[in-house]
């Protein structure tokens, strides 16, 4: 046959052979409906990777977790430096608003130890032989903590600033043996409210000048600003003063063990022109309430730039509790606090980062004084780690507050006195934590329900440089997993 200018050669293609039975031709249409299945299939498909690569490929997860001060957030912060410094630098203004909450927190807290040593002198009853003997306050003493009673007023006025969702924690009334009522409090910040947001847009038209740092700051946030830099004389005077020491010791608080602790450099960070360094925003305080999640594009090598994700969860026994019903049920999006705009499951995470401070050997919880907190802390990791919903979750453990415990061991603090099992071991850094290494090493491996990535450093988190490299290769190592287990799908 030949194809003249009027035949259609597609018209041809598609006509039935010559001869077609009838059924031939329902078995050729059958073939046909078949064909057609297939190819809307494969169009599909391709529509759905088109849109996923325009969506980019899947962000990696990371899941903070931890007791509370384990150093989550400050891990997040490290995160933050290394990642979106523009940022980082961006929320100084509000870090300094925490920064001052925290010197002030401190001093309330010695006032408070002062108001108890004041309360013991005045009873008309000599006290029991168990009670707290106290140094007679002197006049001058008194004449300070009187100066000093404007501190609340800075509190009241930095608090409401950064945020009316920001309140003070009950959490810290626990802190020593015998709280007295009206304790200060520690501050904490709920994760839904975008307290940095809110303080930066305060101190947005803020900008330099030869005449002050930032002449057009809100009016309150300026006089709490004058009112802490003119208590700072009277401040250092109370914070140097030995009856005060005296007081403090027989009251059990050492502040300059405590979360946020500033007052060895009172007289820079109530300077006017003060502006926190990155060490004092990783040494900042803010205790976080909820579950709030971060957005970062990380790079690594010549590889193009990964989109991650980071949870962070507030740490505190309260707190805890819907960790579990998220371990249980799947959805943090679930619980009341959640703070996330996409729906994060515990058991779609890529890793979690545990963190397990080892220097809290000798503390107790500030939620329940007979709870040791680094028992808490392996019970944690022994419930975390065998929670089937994390079983593909790789483990990275950061042992953490290296820094504190090298600072109590060295300083004659007995590890063995508190970790019983420990027993004559040398009371040294090397063999405390490799012990506890190998303690919490041990758990993961028993208790974990299939075999996983499982990775340990050693941490200081508020150490900057040493922290951008233990991320990096926390980094490398995901990115590393990522592509092995793209290539196994
Ligand atoms: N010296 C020292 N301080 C640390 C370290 N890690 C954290 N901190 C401090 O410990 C305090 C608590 O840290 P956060 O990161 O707020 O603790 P968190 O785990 O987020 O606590 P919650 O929000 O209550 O769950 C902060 O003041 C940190 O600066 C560390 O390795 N060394
Ligand atoms: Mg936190």
């Amino acid at each position: 046959m030949t194809i003249g200018p009027d035949i259609d050669p597609l018209a041809l293609a598609l006509a039935p052979p010559p001869g077609e039975t009838p059924q031939d031709r329902e078995t050729r249409l059958q073939q046909e409906r078949e064909a057609k299945k297939r190819s809307d299939l494969i169009d599909q498909e391709l529509a759905r990777q088109r849109t996923t690569e325009k969506k980019g490929p899947k962000p990696v997860k990371i899941l903070l977790l931890g007791q509370s001060e384990s150093g989550k957030s400050t891990t997040l912060k490290n995160f933050q430096l290394i990642n979106s410094p523009k940022a980082f630098k961006a929320e100084r203004a509000s870090w300094r608003a925490v920064v001052h909450l925290n010197v002030v927190r401190s001093m309330r807290l010695i006032l408070n130890a002062l108001q108890e040593a004041e309360a013991y002198a005045s009873l008309p009853e000599p006290p029991n032989a168990d009670d707290p003997v106290y140094p007679a306050l002197t006049p001058d003493l008194l004449t300070l903590k009187m100066r000093l009673s404007p501190l609340q007023q800075v509190e009241e006025a930095l608090l409401g600033m950064l945020t009316p969702g920001a309140k003070l924690s009950k959490a810290y009334t626990a802190l020593p043996d015998d709280p007295l009522p009206g304790a200060p409090q520690e501050v904490s910040v709920h994760s839904a409210t975008p307290w940095k947001g809110a303080f930066n847009r305060l101190m947005n038209n803020v900008r330099s000048s030869v005449d002050g740092p930032e002449v057009n700051e809100p009016q309150d946030s300026r006089e709490a600003r004058q009112l802490l830099h003119a208590c700072s004389e009277d401040m250092i005077r109370l914070w140097v003063d030995p009856t005060v020491k005296e007081v403090l010791r027989v009251h059990r608080l050492r502040l300059e063990d405590m979360a946020g602790f500033f007052l060895d450099s009172i007289e820079r960070v109530t300077d006017l022109s003060y502006e926190p360094s990155d060490d004092d925003i990783l040494k900042a305080r803010l205790k976080t309430l909820g579950v709030s999640e971060h957005h970062f594009n990380l790079k690594a090598g010549n590889i193009v730039p990964q989109s991650w994700i980071v949870y962070d969860v507030g740490g505190g026994r309260q707190q805890r509790a819907a960790w579990w019903v998220s371990l249980s049920f799947g959805s943090l999006l679930d619980l009341p606090f959640a703070a996330c705009d996409s729906v994060p499951y515990f058991d779609d995470m890529d890793a979690m980062i545990f963190l397990a401070p080892l220097s809290c050997f000798d503390q107790v919880l500030a939620e329940d004084e007979t709870v040791n907190r680094l028992e808490d802390s392996i019970l944690l990791w022994k419930t975390i780690v065998s929670s089937p919903l994390l079983k593909n979750t790789s483990l990275i453990l950061f042992l953490n507050k290296c820094d504190i415990l090298k600072a109590k061991l060295e300083s004659g603090q007995k590890f063995c006195e508190y970790v019983v099992s420990y027993g004559d071991r040398p009371n040294d850094f090397e063999n405390c934590s490799q012990y506890m290494k190998k303690k919490f090493t041990m758990i993961a491996k028993q208790f974990s329900p299939e075999p996983r990535g499982f990775y340990t450093y050693f941490t200081s988190v508020t150490d900057v440089q040493s922290t951008a490299d233990i991320l990096g290769s926390v980094r490398d190592m995901l990115v590393r997993q990522n592509l092995t287990r793209s290539r196994l799908v």
